[in-house]
């Protein structure tokens, strides 16, 4: 992957590393020891203690049991936007659909606002289906014999929505999604990109609190693809709704996510912002996902602070610890010595560390992490205040 393939994430300097994305953090989706067995009797699966420490292919091979969600738990945020990823079946299309019950759990809950939906009766399951979830797919599932119009005001159509009001509706999400024009076209008389759009107004069209996309735009070509992402993150930035995104392209969850969920054989592995990814990956997989970031697009100050004092620091430049590093390297060229980085505002503002040209240029020029920072190789005899160095000040980067 080259370097231009990279994004700045959107985490970056937005919120606060391994935290929700709404200042209170209230869950929407609570996820609570979830699996998803395949096979015969799967029920038996996850109390099986034996199984501990077995892959997902180990338990397949001595159970004939697939274990494609493990024992999973985690938050998503009112207003995040959650990326899951994982390579070609790791598990994350049957964790998306679990969440709505679209595949039965084998065990675990999942709680929308607090509402247990693995405790649901069928009919309002539907309800929270209709009115609350939207899901959109890579393969758009327009009705072709339906108007742009009547594709998107068609779910509002089968929750009784009455014919002028419905149409007002999708009228407003059309334009909303920049289609305004095309309400009377058919979907064989749209481009790829322009039916995506359409799946998206139709998601949107019942005001949904939470947006599910699964692979959305895979089969879209590049630059499409970059539009349509454009296009999530306006909307998101213009209605604020909880979006849950399932991708196995690394830069596109960069680039949408304010968190990354990565599973591995049906479990999770680490859960984190990008910077956390990239700068503390759990282990060889996640660091193998992250190897070709280039790092001074995705790190900030935070992880390359060096936190003794600096021989001279009268007069430092000062610089917000959120800062992209390369963001970052204008000023840090330009002082004279290193830059303070401090962390919160006002009277609550701290100074967590100094930044000097080397350690800029160190990443830059791809030299991996500082040696002070450098993650301890697992078997690596390091001190407890040598781990405490590797995580930046107030990240939690481990798993939920
Ligand atoms: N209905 C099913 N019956 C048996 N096994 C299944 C079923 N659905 C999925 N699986 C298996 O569960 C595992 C996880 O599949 P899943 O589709 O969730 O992965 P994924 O990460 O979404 O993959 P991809 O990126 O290729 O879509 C795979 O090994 C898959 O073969």
């Amino acid at each position: 992957m080259t370097a231009a393939a990279h994004p700045l994430p959107r985490t970056a300097g937005r919120t606060a590393p391994g935290r929700p994305a709404t200042a209170d953090g209230t869950p929407d989706f609570s996820v609570r020891s979830l699996w998803k067995v395949f096979g015969h009797r799967p029920d038996r699966i996850p109390g099986d203690r034996s199984l501990d420490g077995l892959t997902g292919p180990e338990v397949l091979a001595r159970t004939g049991c697939l274990p494609a969600v493990r024992d999973m738990s985690f938050d998503v945020a009112r207003g995040e936007v959650f990326v899951v990823m994982g390579l070609s079946g790791s598990g994350k299309s049957t964790l998306v659909r679990c969440l709505t019950r679209l595949v039965e759990p084998t065990a675990g809950r999942v709680l929308l606002e607090g509402q247990d939906l693995t405790a649901l009766p069928p009919a309002r399951l539907r309800d929270v289906r209709r009115n609350r979830i939207s899901m959109v797919f890579q393969h758009f599932g327009l009705l072709p014999h339906r108007t742009v119009l009547n594709n998107v005001g068609y779910g509002l159509q089968v929750r009784g929505v009455g014919r002028a009001e419905r149409n007002r509706r999708a009228a407003e999400v059309v334009d909303l999604v920049g289609l305004s024009g095309y309400e009377q076209r058919f979907p064989d008389q749209l481009s790829g990109g322009m039916q995506q759009r359409v799946g998206l107004a139709r998601a949107l069209a019942g005001d949904p609190d939470v947006l599910v996309f699964d692979e959305p735009f895979s089969a879209l070509d590049p630059l499409i693809r970059r539009d349509m992402q454009a296009e999530v993150i306006r909307l998101h930035r213009d209605m604020g709704k909880t979006m849950l995104f399932i991708t196995h392209d690394l830069s596109e969850a960069l680039r949408l996510g304010d968190r990354i969920l990565i599973m591995r054989h049906g479990e999770l592995v680490q859960i984190g912002t990008g910077d956390e990814l990239v700068g503390a990956p759990a282990d060889d997989y996640v660091a193998d996902f992250v190897a070709d970031v280039p790092r001074a697009d995705v790190l900030t100050l935070r992880w390359i602070a060096r936190p003794d004092d600096p021989p001279d620091a009268a007069g430092a430049a000062t610089l917000p610890a959120d800062t992209v590093v390369r963001a970052a390297i204008p000023v840090v060229s330009g002082s004279a010595g290193p830059v303070r980085v401090v962390d919160g505002t006002g009277t609550d503002q701290r100074t967590l560390g100094w930044v000097g040209r080397d350690d800029v240029l160190a990443l830059v020029a791809g030299a991996g992490r500082p040696p002070h920072r450098r993650r301890a190789d697992a078997g690596d005899a390091a001190t407890a205040t040598e781990s405490a160095a590797i995580e930046p000040a107030a990240a939690t980067g481990a798993p939920a």
